[in-house]
């Protein structure tokens, strides 16, 4: 099974389903519709739950709405200051729409 991480900062909301997509540069994105994805916490691995993937689409960060923004349980500044300090500088985006399995 594939994995994926996330900050701890944003496992209550994943387990609560209030964050349903995650947004990634192109080399953290290697997923497809379907794939069911073991979800561990980035700073110390441990496993939090399973996911399946819905959808992957390109974004670019110029276009980030409040649509996605609240997708992410965040305001669009949150959002875009978030995305801003985990990628510097990078436009082009993936939006990985997830549901709790
Ligand atoms: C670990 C990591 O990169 N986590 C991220 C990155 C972007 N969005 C997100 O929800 N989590």
């Amino acid at each position: 099974m594939k994995n994926i991480t996330f900050y701890g900062r944003f496992e209550a909301d994943i387990l609560a389903g209030r964050k349903t997509i995650t947004l990634r540069e192109a080399s953290d994105a290697d997923f497809a519709a379907g794939d069911q994805v073991r979800v561990s916490r980035y700073e110390d691995d441990v496993f939090f739950c399973n996911i399946e993937i819905i959808a992957i689409t390109p974004v670019q960060f110029a276009v980030l709405n409040d649509q996605h923004a609240i997708q992410e349980n965040m305001t669009l500044a949150e959002l875009k200051q978030v995305i801003s300090e985990i990628y510097p500088g990078l436009n082009e985006l993936f939006m990985i729409e997830f549901r709790l399995l």
